[in-house]
């Protein structure tokens, strides 16, 4: 991008139309101007914060404005005066900046097994290119493997650090499962589980889920089921939109229960952003579905509804990506988009891993400049 300048500014009653070089045009609120002047006293440029409340701010007025090619000078009501340079007011064209905020998945079903990013350890831990690798594969499919791991929860532990940290939660901060009942939860057992969303029942479900299978043997089964949440959402919009509306906005309940503990939480199953209409967030599990009320018939009937033609979506076998996870290879999915199941299974498998919160993650994408 070439640098921003400035070919004019004219004040227009409590704005100021600011003319890019560039020939874009923005207009800022005095308001706006004043809460956003950069000097020392306005702001801490060492912390990146704001220096006073906002009800500190005076509510001035425009007195006079220079400009050149490169800033604007601003004197207030107040005596104040306030300088913004071209670049920094040029980022807040709102479409342009809007724009800039939106994640751009791209949706996929079937086998993406040559799409995503499959990255050594070593090159993940060591090298930005590696560690973008993974994280753009993250922010474009929703998920990504990173081989030869060591066979381990310690080896396991250092991926999950760097792909953000470890959330803790319920199940501990790492965890390991086997066919043992360490929590009453199916995951604990042999059993098959269909296409799911984990952590339904918390107010801030996990943002990635990873999962390193250490070891199966004596047995057979246990494939992995990955479905891109997002496109069974768009499918359902374009063959069913009052079904997808539904979702969008009914609150259905999850929970999780066990000895000292009860987790409970009310929200849509398909999260929108209202601006964008992007897809935000998918909540989808059905075994952790609470038992609920409803407000009337029509409520409970499209509930059975629309949940039942999404999840015609994620148990449609040409929409899932199967495969068996190997010891040594990790694999980390974006539980806000990616539903996640296996098979039922025989003999000995043990899995570990970890959550990581969706804030941890993105901040990594962020510092790596995949994302603003
Ligand atoms: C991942 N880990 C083995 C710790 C537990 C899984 C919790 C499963 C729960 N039914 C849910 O879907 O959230
Ligand atoms: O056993 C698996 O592969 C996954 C189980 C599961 O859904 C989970 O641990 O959240
Ligand atoms: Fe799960």
């Amino acid at each position: 991008m070439t640098k921003a300048t400035i070919a004019g500014a004219l004040a227009v009653d409590t704005a100021l139309d600011v003319l890019f070089g560039d020939g874009n045009s923005i207009r800022f609120e005095d308001c706006w101007l004043r809460d956003h002047c950069r000097c020392s006293s306005c702001y801490h440029s060492d912390t990146f914060q704001r220096a006073n409340h906002i009800l500190e701010i005076p509510d001035a007025t425009i007195l006079n404005i220079e400009s050149n090619e490169t800033q604007i000078d601003v004197e207030w009501s107040d005596n104040h005066k306030s300088t913004y340079t071209a670049e920094f007011l040029s980022k807040f064209d709102y479409k342009t900046w809007k724009e800039s905020k939106r994640l751009k998945p791209v949706l996929w079903h079937g086998d993406i097994s040559d799409k995503i990013a499959k990255v050594h350890v070593d090159e993940f831990l060591k090298s930005v290119d590696g560690a973008k690798h993974v994280f753009q594969s993250l922010l474009d499919y929703g998920v990504a493997l990173i081989e030869g791991v060591g066979v381990s929860e310690e080896a396991t532990e250092e991926v999950c650090k760097a792909l953000g940290g470890v959330q803790h939660t319920i199940f501990g901060g790492m965890w390991k499962f086997t066919t043992r009942a360490d929590h009453a939860d199916t995951a604990y057992t042999n059993l098959p589980l269909a296409a799911h969303n984990d952590n339904t029942y918390f107010t801030e479900a996990a943002g990635l889920q990873i999962l390193h299978c250490l070891e199966h043997t004596n047995g057979t089964g246990g494939e992995t089921i990955l479905v891109d949440g997002f496109y069974g959402a768009n499918q359902l919009n374009k063959e069913l939109p009052e079904d997808f509306k539904f979702l969008t906005t009914f609150n259905v309940e999850a929970e999780y229960i066990e000895e000292g503990h009860h987790h409970t939480y009310s929200a849509p199953v398909i999260r929108v952003d209202n601006d964008t209409g992007d897809l935000v967030q998918i909540r989808f599990n059905v075994y952790d579905r609470a038992a609920m009320a409803f407000r009337n018939s029509n409520d409970c009937r499209s509930y059975y509804r629309s949940l039942r033609s999404l999840a015609k979506h994620y148990e449609n076998i040409s929409n899932q990506w199967r495969f068996k996870l190997k010891p040594g290879t990790v694999m980390a999915m974006d539980n806000f988009r990616v539903l996640h199941g296996r098979t039922g299974f025989s003999g000995s498998r043990v899995l570990c891993g970890s959550y990581v919160a969706r804030s941890d993650w993105l901040d990594r994408a962020r510092a790596l400049a995949l994302i603003q």
